[in-house]
C-alpha cells in the first residue's frame, strides 16, 4: 500500500531535482497509510495541518535559515538568535498567534535554543505557579508582552543538585519592608541560568530566606537585573555570560552576583509561603512546593525526548537507504546499507523507542495536568508520585535519546561526523538534558527512594493498595514466577513482556531493600546504608521507568484498537512495541539471567524474534520516519533531506565553508609557501 497522500511540506534547503529513486521506491512500498500515522502522532488531521502551516512558514522564511549556523562565531550566533526572537514576535502579531499553544508550535518550528526559552519555559510558569493573584496580575501581562524578559536563577557556582545548599541570601529588613539579596561567597554566584548573561531584564532568584536570624529555607524572589531604558545592570548587580560551552551557542547562560540589593517585600513569590510586614513567616502547605517549576520542566523534557530522537533516526534511516556499500556477490548491485542486519539492529530499536517515548510524553502530560488541577484545589497528594515518576522518566528518556543520537551519527559513517549531517549539533545541544533540570543520577535516587519506601510499606502491611504503575510492588509472589516465553511467538505476548519488566523491577527493588537492611545490620545508620546501595538505586529507577514506558506503549495500542484505528497502523505500532520490549530485555540480559528469571531456553527465541522484527520493520522504515513529518528545516541535515539528494546537498552546502571563499588558503604565503619553495 502506498501513502494515502503526500505530505504537504516544501523541500527547503535541499538541492532540488528528481528525488532519489530508492527513497521513492521505499515510500511506495509502505504497508500502512503514512499520513494516518502522522495524524495519530500529532493529534488528528486538523492539528497536523495547522502544524504544517506553521512549519512551512518558518521553513520558507530566510530569517529562520539554519544553513549558515556552522560558519558563525559565538557572538554572531547569539545575535542571529535575537534576530529570530524579534521575528518570532513579529509573526505572532502578523498571524494572530496569541494562544500559548500557537506560540509553542511556532517556537518548535523555529527549532533553536532561543534566549527566550527560559522566559516561556520557567520564568512565566514560576510566576503562574508560585505568585499570588496580585503578583500574577502585575508581572504576567508584562512578561507575556515581552516588556520584561526573565529567567530562572537557581543553580550557583557551588551548588546545583543540592538546592538546600544554595548560599544566596534574602534577609528580611522589617524597618523598610524589603529583602536584601546578597551573594556572600564566590560559590554563591548564580551560574548557568539560560538567557541570564545578556538577555534577561528580570529573573526569579532562589535564595535562602532569613528573618531575624532565623533560616526559613529556599524561596523564589522576583528581581530586576537590568534597566528597562538602556539594559545596563542595576546597582549592586554583577551579571554576564559564563563563556564557551560544549554547544548551546545561541544561549547566553549567565552568572549573577548580588551586593546587598534591596527588593520590596511583595517581590517574594508568596502563593504558598508568606512573609508578613512584621516579619511573621507562614510555611508552605508542602515543603517542596517551590520546586514545582522543575517538575513542570521535567515533564516537558520527557515530552521532547521522542521528537529529538525521531529527528536523529529520520536522518539516519533516510541516509541508510540512499547510501550503498558493497555488492553481496560480485557483479550484483551494491546494497543499501539499511539492508545490513547490523544497521537495522542499531537503528530500528531507536525508531521503536521514538514511538514509545511519544506515548510516554502523552502519559506524563496527562499526569501533570491532573497534578496541577489538584494543586489548584490545595491537594498535594499526587506530588510525591508526580515528582518521582517524572524524575525517573526524565532520566531514562534523556539518557536513551542522547545515546541514540550518537548511535545514529556513528551509523552514518564518515558523513555522520560532518556537521552538515545535523547530528553532531543535535547531540551536542541535546546532551545537557541529562544534566539540567536535575542531574539524571540524582533524579534516579529520588525515584528509587520513593519505590523503596512504597515497597517497605507494602511489606509491612500486606493487602495495602498502591497506585497504578507501582502496584506491582505489592506482589512479592511475583518474585517466584519465571518467564515462560519459550518460543518466538510467546515473546510477542504483551502480558509476558510486561511480566518480565515488572519482575525485573521488583527484583531490583527487593534486592536494594534487602541490601539496605544488611548494611544497617552491619552497623551503618540509614544514611550510610543508602550510600552503600547508590549504584543499585540507579538501576532500580531505570528498571521501573522502562516498565512505565512499555506499559504506556502497550496501553496506548489497546486504546487505539478500541477506538477503531485501522489494522495496518495497529500492526506496525505493535511491531514497534514488540521491538522496544524485546530489545531492552536483550540489552540488559544480565538483569534477567542473574536471578534465573530467564534461561537459554528463553534467550534463543528472544534473539530470533528480534531478528524477525528487524526484518518486519525494514520495508516500512522510511515510511515510519516520514510519519514524523519533519521539514528539511527541522532536520537541518544534508543526509536526511526528504528528496534524498544527499550527495548534491552535501556538496552544495560545503561550498559555503569560508575556507572555500578563496582558491589559495589563508596563511599560504606565511606558512606553506616558505617550505614548498625552500631550496633542498
Ligand atoms: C510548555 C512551554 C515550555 C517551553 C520550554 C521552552 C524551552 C525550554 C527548552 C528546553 C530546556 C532548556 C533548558 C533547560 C533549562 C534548565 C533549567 C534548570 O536546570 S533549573 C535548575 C534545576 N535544578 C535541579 O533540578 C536541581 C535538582 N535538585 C533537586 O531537585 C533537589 O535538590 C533534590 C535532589 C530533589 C533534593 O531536594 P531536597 O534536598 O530538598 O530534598 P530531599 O531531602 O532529598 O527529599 C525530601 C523529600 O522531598 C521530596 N521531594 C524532593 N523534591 C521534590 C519535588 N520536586 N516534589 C515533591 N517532592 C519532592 C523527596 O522525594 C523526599 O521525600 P520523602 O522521601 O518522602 O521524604
Ligand atoms: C545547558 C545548561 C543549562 C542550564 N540552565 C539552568 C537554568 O536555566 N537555571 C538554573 O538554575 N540552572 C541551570 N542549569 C544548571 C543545572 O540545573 C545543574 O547543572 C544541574 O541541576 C546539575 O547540578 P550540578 O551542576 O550541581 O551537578 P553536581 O550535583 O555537581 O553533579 C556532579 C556529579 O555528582 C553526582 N552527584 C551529585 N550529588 C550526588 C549525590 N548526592 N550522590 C551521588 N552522586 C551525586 C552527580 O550524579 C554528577 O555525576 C543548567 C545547566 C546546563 C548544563
Amino acid at each position: 500500500m502506498s501513502s494515502s497522500s503526500k505530505p504537504n511540506l516544501p523541500v527547503t534547503n535541499a538541492v532540488n531535482g528528481p528525488p532519489n529513486a530508492d527513497l521513492v521506491r521505499e515510500r511506495g512500498a509502505a504497508s500502512f497509510p503514512v499520513r494516518d500515522l502522522t495524524y495519530l502522532v500529532y493529534g488528528g488531521q486538523e492539528r497536523t495541518e495547522h502544524l504544517e502551516r506553521i512549519a512551512n512558514m518558518v521553513a520558507s522564511d530566510p530569517v529562520f535559515r539554519k544553513t549558515d549556523r556552522f560558519f558563525l562565531s559565538r557572538t554572531e550566533q547569539y545575535r542571529r538568535s535575537l534576530e529570530k526572537v524579534r521575528h518570532y514576535k513579529e509573526l505572532i502579531a502578523k498571524h494572530n498567534l496569541h494562544s500559548e499553544l500557537d506560540q509553542q508550535d511556532l517556537r518548535q518550528a523555529i527549532d533553536e535554543d532561543l534566549p527566550i526559552g527560559l522566559h516561556v519555559g520557567m520564568f512565566i510558569p514560576t510566576i503562574v505557579g508560585q505568585g499570588t493573584d496580585e503578583q500574577q496580575k502585575k508581572w504576567l501581562p508584562l512578561a507575556r508582552a515581552y516588556k520584561i524578559i526573565g529567567t530562572y536563577a537557581q543553580t550557583e557556582l557551588g551548588h546545583g543538585s543540592f538546592i538546600r545548599g544554595l548560599e544566596t541570601v534574602a534577609t528580611y529588613d522589617k524597618s523598610t519592608q524589603e529583602f536584601v539579596l546578597n551573594s556572600p561567597t564566590l560559590t554563591a554566584t548564580k551560574w548557568w541560568p539560560g538567557a541570564l548573561g545578556k538577555t534577561s531584564t528580570h529573573c526569579v532568584v532562589f535564595a535562602r530566606l532569613v528573618i531575624s536570624d532565623r533560616e526559613c529555607g529556599v524561596h523564589p524572589f522576583m528581581v530586576q537585573l537590568r534597566s528597562l531604558e538602556n539594559h545596563e545592570p542595576l546597582k549592586g548587580i554583577t551579571v554576564g555570560d559564563i563563556g564557551p560551552k560544549f554547544a548551546y551557542e545561541t544561549m547566553d547562560n549567565g552568572f549573577l552576583r548580588f551586593d546587598h540589593v534591596r527588593i520590596p517585600r511583595d517581590h517574594m513569590l508568596m502563593r504558598f509561603a508568606q512573609v508578613a510586614a512584621d516579619g511573621t513567616y507562614s510555611t508552605p502547605p508542602h515543603s517542596k512546593v517551590s520546586y514545582a517549576t522543575m517538575v513542570f520542566m521535567r515533564a516537558y523534557i520527557i515530552g521532547t525526548a521522542s521528537s529529538t530522537l525521531a529527528k536523529a533516526v529520520t536522518i539516519a534511516v533516510r541516509y541508510s537507504c540512499v547510501r550503498k556499500q558493497f555488492p553481496l556477490r560480485s557483479g550484483e548491485p551494491e546494497q543499501q546499507i539499511l539492508n545490513y542486519q547490523n544497521q537495522q539492529a542499531a537503528l530500528f530499536p531507536l525508531l521503536a523507542t521514538a514511538y514509545a517515548f511519544h506515548f510516554t510524553g502523552n502519559y506524563i502530560r496527562q499526569m501533570y495536568s491532573d497534578f496541577v488541577r489538584g494543586m489548584r484545589a490545595q491537594d498535594f497528594s499526587v506530588l510525591p508520585e508526580m515528582h518521582a515518576t517524572s524524575a525517573g522518566l526524565k532520566s531514562l528518556t534523556t539518557w536513551i535519546a542522547s545515546a541514540g543520537i550518537e548511535t545514529c551519527r556513528a551509523s552514518c559513517g564518515g558523513h555522520g561526523y560532518s556537521k552538515l549531517s545535523g547530528l553532531p549539533s543535535l547531540y551536542a545541544n541535546y546532551i545537557p538534558a541529562c544534566t539540567y533540570e536535575g542531574d539524571n543520577t540524582v533524579m534516579c535516587f529520588q525515584l528509587a527512594r520513593y519505590l523503596l519506601k512504597l515497597y517497605g510499606k507494602a511489606q509491612a502491611k500486606p493487602g495495602l493498595r498502591l497506585p497504578g504503575n507501582v502496584s506491582y510492588l505489592e506482589k512479592s509472589t511475583l518474585l517466584d514466577e519465571r518467564c515462560d516465553a519459550s518460543t518466538e511467538e510467546l515473546w510477542l505476548d504483551p502480558a509476558r513482556q510486561l511480566h518480565a519488566y515488572r519482575n525485573r523491577a521488583l527484583r531490583l527493588v527487593a534486592n536494594c531493600a534487602n541490601r539496605l537492611v544488611a548494611e544497617m545490620q552491619k552497623g551503618k545508620d540509614e544514611v550510610l546504608a543508602v550510600e552503600a546501595i547508590k549504584s543499585d538505586m540507579v538501576k532500580v529507577a531505570k528498571a521501573h521507568s522502562y516498565y512505565v514506558v512499555l506499559n504506556n506503549f502497550v496501553n496506548a495500542i489497546e486504546q487505539l484498537r478500541a477506538s477503531g484505528t485501522s489494522t495496518p497502523i495497529l500492526r506496525v505500532l505493535k511491531t514497534l512495541c514488540d521491538l522496544f520490549a524485546l530489545h531492552f530485555i536483550q540489552a540488559d540480559l544480565g538483569d534477567f539471567l542473574e536471578y534465573g528469571y530467564l534461561s537459554s531456553l528463553h534467550t534463543e527465541p528472544l534473539h530470533a524474534q528480534i531478528r524477525r522484527l528487524l526484518e518486519a520493520i525494514r520495508p516500512d522504515a522510511v515510511a515510519l520516519v516520514d510519519a514524523f513529518n519533519f521539514t528539511d528545516h527541522a532536520l537541518g541535515s544534508a543526509l536526511g533531506v526528504h528528496n534524498g539528494r544527499v550527495y548534491e546537498t552535501l556538496f552544495e552546502w560545503a561550498q559555503q565553508e569560508p575556507l572555500n571563499k578563496t582558491q589559495v588558503a589563508p596563511g599560504y604565503h606565511e606558512y606553506i609557501k616558505p617550505f614548498l619553495l625552500a631550496k633542498m
